[in-house]
């Protein structure tokens, strides 16, 4: 069976102490590969490493030798498509048909657009009067923040990882990679396209395993780390927060949220319809933009629950390689426990089961996968934790409302802030309540519609500073003023 190796200055190393642990397909529940758990020692050379690189070779490059050898690792990746497309399609089980309009393309378009935005992006100079008359002038450069360390989830597991190397590495940092557990395998295959692109060595490190005390926590801990990119949930947001605080480390943290769906009386209901369908079903209910409550004006409440729950029944779930499949499975059995606990807790706290609920039948070679179903409910109070928890699966609650301000007060209700989507033809009534909605990202009319020069990330504790276009390249380097008196 193979195995899975850490990459640390360019070579593709095995963990000291010989410990393993098994990547699952969680279409099935077989064991896939192995993979090496880094240790202390592991992360301490994968870290002295990125260290050492910034001062080799990658440290000297002119910019346009360092962004033309990123766009090679961006072609490395399309060359490489199919077998991407497989690993994290085993990794996840996620459909082909998802992965292979987003996750693989956006692996590759995340380091053609930063390589071509640090190109292109002005920094600020100023003039300015001296007592002599002779004036000075004032200038700002980037300059690479160092050694960052990126802590990715399993999610979009190359979507997300490469979100932070490619704009850490057009902006010349070095990088060291702790990939989720979950989902090891595209992140280490990016080694050998690193390598064949002709990135340093040293220059992208990865080191494979858990969380606390684990690879993740080692690599916060370490002091020569001098920023931190992490994905995933709020609490470990909270840890990666702390250990950053020693040393005064820069960190930029986009966390979970609960986003809220509004949709209007004057809505066009089939968009509204597709779109929530995949704001509530899409990779399985796995990403963190998903609306997991929507609330409905009441004049159409009863309208939008009957076609949603006709859309989620026509849904089809299936393997990866079911060209068909509309939803894989979750992540991992661990994953679907949290997830029906949810499905429990609704039912428990008197919710309306439109559909869904429990788990699906499915053929016997797939009887091992965390399969769930697409479950939507209507009924539950505010309060219930079902409505204020990010569960993380393929369900929504619907709510009916009845004025606009109603609305905007249900949706800032909780403490997250990430995204939302707002469904009304009414596009002064739109920009109105797109104002208020207390989030970093709102789609009108659409849902995850990415133009990734926009900022991205979340307010409230959804996470700590935003991402995308020109933010990337503010947290990646550091600015510095250079003021010649003339
Ligand atoms: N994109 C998102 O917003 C994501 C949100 N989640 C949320 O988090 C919940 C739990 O999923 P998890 O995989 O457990 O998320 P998580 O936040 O614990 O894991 C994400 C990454 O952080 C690492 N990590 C965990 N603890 C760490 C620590 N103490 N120090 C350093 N690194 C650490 C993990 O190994 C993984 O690489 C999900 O049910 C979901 O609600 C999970 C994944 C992605
Ligand atoms: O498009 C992106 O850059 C990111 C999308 C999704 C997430 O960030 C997530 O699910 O965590």
């Amino acid at each position: 069976m193979k195995d899975i190796k850490h990459y640390i200055n360019g070579q593709y190393v095995g963990s000291a102490s010989g410990k393993l642990f098994d990547n699952v397909n969680p279409a099935n529940g077989k064991v896939i590969s192995k993979v090496h758990e880094a240790g202390r020692d592991e992360v301490d050379a994968a870290v002295k490493a990125a260290k050492a690189a910034l001062r080799g070779p990658w440290g000297k490059m002119t910019l346009e030798e360092r962004t033309g050898i990123l766009h090679k690792v961006a072609d490395g990746i399309n060359a490489r498509f199919d077998e991407f497309l497989e690993a994290e399609c085993l990794d996840t089980g996620k459909p082909k048909s998802l992965a292979s309009h987003i996750d693989i393309p956006r692996g590759a378009a995340n380091f053609k657009v930063f390589a071509d935005m640090i190109k292109n992006v002005p920094t600020e100079s100023f003039e300015m009067p001296t007592p002599d008359g002779t004036g000075a002038l004032n200038y700002a450069v980037r300059r690479p923040k160092g050694v960052i360390g990126v802590i990715s989830p399993w999610n979009l597991p190359l979507l997300l990882m490469t979100w932070k190397v490619g704009p850490a590495l057009a902006c010349g940092n070095t990088v060291v990679v702790k990939p989720s557990e979950e989902t090891p395998t595209t992140t280490a295959l990016l080694g050998e396209v690193m390598k064949d692109a002709g990135v340093p060595d040293g220059v992208f490190n990865v080191v494979h395993g858990f969380g606390g005390d684990s690879a993740g926590a080692f690599l916060t801990e370490h002091p020569l780390v001098d920023g931190f990119t992490f994905t995933g949930e709020t609490g470990t947001g909270e840890v990666i927060m702390k250990a950053a605080a020693k040393g005064i480390r820069d960190i930029s943290l986009e966390l979970g949220g609960k986003n809220a769906g509004l949709v209007f009386a004057d809505c066009d209901m089939d968009k509204a319809i597709e779109g929530t369908m995949r704001s509530a079903f899409a990779n399985c209910g796995q990403v963190c933009l998903g609306t997991e409550r929507v609330y409905v004006e009441r004049s159409i409440f009863d309208e939008f629950v009957g076609r949603l729950k006709e859309a989620a029944e026509g849904m089809k779930i299936g393997p990866p390689d079911d060209a068909e499949a509309d939803m894989g499975p979750l992540v991992s059995l661990k994953h679907r426990e949290k997830v029906l606990s949810y499905y429990q807790k609704a039912v428990d706290d008197g919710a309306t089961v439109v559909t869904g609920g429990g788990v699906p039948d499915m053929p016997a070679e797939l009887a091992g996968g965390a399969w769930v179903q697409p479950t939507i409910w209507t009924g539950l109070p505010e309060s219930s934790t079902v409505i204020t928890d990010e569960i993380f699966g393929p369900c929504v609650h619907l709510c009916p409302f009845d004025t606009e301000e109603e609305a905007i007060e249900l949706a800032n209700s909780l403490p997250y802030g990430l995204a939302s989507a707002i469904w009304s033809e009414n596009i002064t009534r739109a920009h109105r309540v797109a104002g208020q909605i207390e989030a970093g990202i709102i789609w009108v009319n659409s849902w995850f519609l990415r133009d990734l020069r926009t900022p991205f990330g979340g307010s409230k504790q959804s996470g700590i500073g935003r991402e995308g276009g020109v933010h990337s390249l503010e947290f990646y380097t550091e600015m510095k003023n250079i003021c010649v008196k003339l």
